[in-house]
């Protein structure tokens, strides 16, 4: 074990990506797995991490005490739910630790309590961690900014699994994101999130996100730009959590260097 590797918590660890967090760190290099934490009740407090996340013992057991945890450790990587994340924000910004975050569904009251906490933590935060999706929301970007002149319409597409809690998927969103900085325009102000009975003609310049849920889908995103008589796609699809998780260490490897502050992937993967 050297003493440069990079202490992380894994919080929300008997979640889906929680125990794909746990593998993921266990694998690869700089890193070490410092505490898995889960919530008061959870059946999970006092198992072994490695265990529950198919490795086979660690000597790691679930904590319910997220302080105690963060304070000795040098980065936690959160994909829980967006009231969690507010807490261990305030946490990690008490501890002065890196704080990565996954979790989708944030409302703007979060949001702007997660960016007070990013005055003392250094907190990255995106709906896609992986490396696929924030080249596609680069490539969205430029192609909202040449179709702009065309008034090309653009529809964004996601499904999901049947467990997920919030629509449209923090991806879409980002994507979402991507075409109205494209196009020179405030997302919130052109975004048509559901359609339902008579609607009218499609207002010219909205964005539309329209949301499939079902089965065990990881996560599939289409961003479509529709002309006259032709059609661009741009898709990408998940087909294991590792993507994400492998994103998640990669940015806490690098807001370690960091100033205390917000970031996003597209700071990480040098996109920006
Ligand atoms: N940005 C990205 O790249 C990705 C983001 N995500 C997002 O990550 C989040 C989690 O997804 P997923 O793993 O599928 O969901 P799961 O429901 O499988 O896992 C979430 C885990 O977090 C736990 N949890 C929730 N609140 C707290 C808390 N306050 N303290 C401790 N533990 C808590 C849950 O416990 P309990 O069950 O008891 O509530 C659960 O074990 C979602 O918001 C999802 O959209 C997912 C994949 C990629
Ligand atoms: O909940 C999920 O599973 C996922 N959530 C993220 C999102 O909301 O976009 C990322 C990924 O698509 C999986």
């Amino acid at each position: 074990m050297s003493e440069t590797e990079m202490k992380l918590v894994v919080v929300g660890a008997g979640g889906r990506m929680g125990q794909t967090l746990i593998r993921t760190v266990h694998g690869m290099d700089g890193v070490r797995l410092h505490a898995a934490v889960e919530r008061p009740g959870s059946p999970f407090i006092g198992r072994d991490a490695g265990e529950l996340a198919g490795l086979g013992a660690v000597g790691i057991p679930v904590t319910n005490e997220p302080l105690a945890a963060f304070l000795h450790a040098d980065g936690v990587l959160d994909f829980t739910a967006p009231a969690g994340t507010v807490e261990f924000a305030g946490l990690a910004a008490q501890a002065r630790i890196v704080h990565v975050i996954g979790t989708t569904g944030c409302s703007a009251d979060d949001e702007a309590k997660i960016r007070a906490a990013a005055r003392h933590a250094r907190i990255v935060k995106s709906g896609n961690m992986s490396l696929g999706v924030n080249l596609m929301g680069v490539l969205t970007e430029k192609a909202a900014r040449a179709l702009a002149p065309a008034h090309w319409d653009i529809e964004i597409l996601e499904m999901h699994h049947k467990h997920k809690v919030d629509a449209p998927s923090g991806t879409a969103l980002l994507l979402g994101e991507a075409a109205a900085k494209g196009r020179g325009i405030d997302l919130k102000d052109h975004s048509v999130r559901v359609r339902d009975g008579h609607t009218g003609a499609r207002p010219q310049g909205t964005i539309g996100f329209a949301t499939l849920r079902g089965g065990s889908v990881i996560g599939e995103h289409s961003v479509m730009l529709a002309g006259e008589g032709e059609m661009v796609t741009l898709s990408h699809s998940a087909t294991d959590r590792s993507i994400f998780a492998r994103g998640a260490v990669t940015a806490a490897l690098w807001a370690r260097d960091q100033k205390p502050g917000f970031y996003c992937m597209l700071d990480v993967l040098g996109l920006n």
